[in-house]
């Protein structure tokens, strides 16, 4: 039993709690009121910021999707044609994330060369993280220390001019490969699919050097492991093309209703046991790799498994070799092979170009011996046919997307930082304002003008075509791509006679592209060839 004073106490002390949670409570809303008042005004401050910016011009955009509707299944396209509406550069917005493009030579100049320390990040995206080992690569990797690591390493050891020199023989072995497997069909009469043997044929080029073995062919693991890792690779190279709409809208990942994120994820891991097996097996082979002499017989996985690592470890990481071999397959694969594929089909189709290609392969090399990479500086005009394959069909249709560092201007315009940078080379190549008949194939408008002048494949001072990029993330492969696509075209063009199969004629060739990473032909070229050297030479 209590007291009446107990009690008057215990009445007290509760009331003088519920007054201190009363108290809290007023104190916990008036935070929470105080908060959302000052995030509402956060966000106002900020949208009146971005009221106050002199964006680019732009078509109309969807509250929360922006113009992400507005882009089909050839976006290359829908961009082009913004840019003939609105003008050089165009504002997007995509889902939560701002964005330009560009069709026009000064501005590509503005962003890549003057402005190349404000523009020369890339953007981290879904298929970066889940594909190219957490973004830890180079042409995926945002601006940063890694990425300048893993560049150098490329510049100053895997692709460096001797290094390129010493893989020279197999690079001539490969094309008289090509050429042999070209003449078995041709000798047994049957059309010829040159997706496939052009894409065995730079496979096999880049595998050589990078694992100093064929990928298809003799030397091969096996035609199923080699198709699989072909099948593989081609996957991940869609993937990496996907424009996916999680990147643009957060929301979408969590559910991720198309499993294009899940199928990320299973096809980086494919990609990557392919490449443990590589490391594994070679660190289980031991080659001797000590001596000046000795490096430059190595082949790049040799090189990279006897550099140093990163903050003074004795070697690079596993997953570091990984994402450089993945790099290098990728990069330089898909491109090549869709170029050659593109200039096969464009001079099949006009045997006019194809009798000029010829003409001066005959006047250049004769008929007694195949082409040497020595001949490929003095073959002008199949150099024009390249120049000119790449202004109609560039190898992708956007360079890899840049993203801005900080904010800046553009041409009188503000960018604001992380703006999503799609430099548009299909539609570069094809504007009407820069080229004249821009659906024909005509190698001769890149004739040199000064009689004798070699025939520049890269971007020249006007930024009027741009295969490779420029400025800080130009493509470091641009010597070896240049030699693998005019080898290859030099060698089946020299060697051969070409014509659409039974059927056909010439202009029937089609020429609609798919888009993706790499933008190849819709369809597959496949052609006839009929020999046009002495026997002995094929052999
Ligand atoms: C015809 C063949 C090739 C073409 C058309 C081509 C084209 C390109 C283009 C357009 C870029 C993007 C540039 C940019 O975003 O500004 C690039 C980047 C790159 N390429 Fe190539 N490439 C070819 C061959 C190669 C080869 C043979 C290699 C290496 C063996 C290679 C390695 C790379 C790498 C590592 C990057 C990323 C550079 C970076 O982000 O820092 N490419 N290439």
């Amino acid at each position: 039993m209590f007291t009446s004073s107990q009690l008057r106490l215990r009445t007290y002390i509760a009331y003088s709690y519920h007054k201190d949670m009363e108290v809290v409570a007023v104190v916990v809303v008036f935070l929470c009121v105080a908060l959302i008042f000052f995030s509402k005004l956060l966000l106002l401050r900020k949208r009146f910021r971005r009221l106050q910016l002199r964006l680019p011009p732009g078509p109309p955009r969807w509250p929360l999707v922006g113009n992400l509707p507005q882009l089909g299944p050839r976006p290359h396209r829908d961009l082009a044609r913004f840019c003939s509406i609105y003008g050089p550069i165009v504002y997007l917005r995509l889902g939560n994330v701002d964005a330009i493009t560009t069709d026009d030579p000064d501005v590509i100049r503005e962003i890549l060369l003057r402005q190349d320390d404000a523009f020369a990040s890339r953007p981290r995206t879904s298929a970066a993280v889940h594909l190219a080992y957490g973004c830890g690569d180079v042409a995926l990797a945002p601006m940063g220390p890694g990425w300048k690591r893993m560049r150098r390493i490329c510049m100053e050891h895997l692709l460096t001019t001797r290094r390129l020199d010493s893989f020279a023989a197999q690079r001539a072995q490969e094309a008289q490969h090509l050429v042999g497997l070209v003449w078995a069909r041709a000798q047994a009469r049957e059309p010829i699919n040159l997706r496939e043997v052009l894409g065995a044929f730079s496979m096999n080029n880049v595998t050589r050097m990078l694992l100093g073995k064929q990928c298809f062919g003799s030397e091969s693991s096996g035609p199923s492991e080699a198709t699989e890792f072909m099948r593989i690779t081609h996957e991940l190279f869609r993937l990496l093309g996907v424009i996916y709409l999680g990147d643009y809208l957060p929301f979408w990942r969590r559910f991720d209703p198309t499993g294009c994120e899940r199928k990320m994820r299973e096809v980086g891991e494919r990609v990557d046991e392919f490449h443990q097996k590589i490391i594994e097996e070679r660190k289980k082979g031991e080659k001797d790799m000590g001596g000046d002499d000795c490096k430059e017989e190595m082949d790049f996985v040799d090189v990279l498994l006897s550099l140093p690592g990163g903050n003074g470890k004795d070697h690079m990481e596993d997953v570091e070799i990984k994402a450089l071999i993945q790099d290098m397959i990728a990069a330089a694969t898909d491109t090549s092979a869709v170029t050659n594929e593109w200039a096969m089909a464009e001079v099949i189709r006009s045997p006019r170009i194809l009798r000029k290609v010829q003409e001066e392969l005959d006047t250049v090399v004769g008929r007694d011996r195949m082409v040497a990479e020595s001949d490929l500086a003095h073959l002008s005009y199949l150099r024009c046919v390249v120049r000119e394959t790449f202004r109609m069909h560039p190898a992708g249709p956007f360079l890899i997307p840049h993203e801005s560092i900080v904010p800046t201007k553009l041409m009188g315009y503000d960018i604001p930082a992380r703006t999503r940078v799609f430099i548009n080379t299909h539609a570069l190549g094809r504007n009407p304002r820069i080229w004249a008949e821009v659906d024909e194939f005509r190698p001769e408008r890149h004739w040199p003008e000064e009689a004798g002048r070699r025939v520049e494949i890269s971007h020249g001072p006007d930024f009027k075509i741009l295969p490779f990029g420029a400025g800080k993330r130009k493509c470091p492969g641009a010597p070896l791509g240049t030699a693998m696509v005019l080898m290859g075209l030099a060698r089946l063009f020299h060697s051969f006679d070409w014509a659409p199969p039974d059927g056909l004629r010439p202009e029937d060739i089609d020429t609609e592209e798919v888009y993706g990473m790499t933008m190849p032909k819709a369809q597959p070229l496949i052609a006839v060839a009929k020999p046009r050297l002495p026997p002995h030479l094929y052999c």
